[in-house]
């Protein structure tokens, strides 16, 4: 039995944009939990951050590929994706969506790309 609502976050790789204003990423995910970190500690190289952290369903790391944890598209799916597939076909009513700021990733998420299978 999967729980009613459960809420993943996933962060994507800086957009060509953010890489010209040297924009950081400012997450951390490490397992389910996402700390958002302070800008200015990362640029002053300070060790002792102050975050703020957030435990959530599913923390997803998609900001760079050479990362030990980054979550490709196809367990993104698999995680929240397939459970909510099953339910359907057992008969629940059962609901996906992805909500975000605009160019946050929100298509790529849901219908991934022509090379995914
Ligand atoms: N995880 C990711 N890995 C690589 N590229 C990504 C990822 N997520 C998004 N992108 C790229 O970032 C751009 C914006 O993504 P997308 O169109 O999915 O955003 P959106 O949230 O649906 O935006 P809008 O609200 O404007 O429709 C696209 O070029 C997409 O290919």
């Amino acid at each position: 039995m999967m729980a009613c609502v459960r809420v993943a976050v996933r962060v994507r790789s800086l957009n060509k944009r953010e890489k010209d204003l040297s924009s950081k990423v400012i997450i951390r995910m490490e397992e389910n939990k996402t700390s958002i970190l302070n800008v200015k500690d990362i640029l002053m190289n300070i060790s002792e951050e102050k975050t703020k952290s957030f435990i959530y369903d599913f923390s997803y790391d998609s900001s760079n590929a050479k990362n030990p944890n980054f979550a490709t598209q196809d367990k993104v799916f698999t995680d929240p994706g397939r459970d909510v597939l099953e339910a359907a076909f057992e008969g629940y009513n059962a609901c996906i969506f992805a909500y975000g700021q605009t160019g946050s990733g929100k298509s790529y998420t849901m219908m991934g790309t022509a090379d995914d299978v």
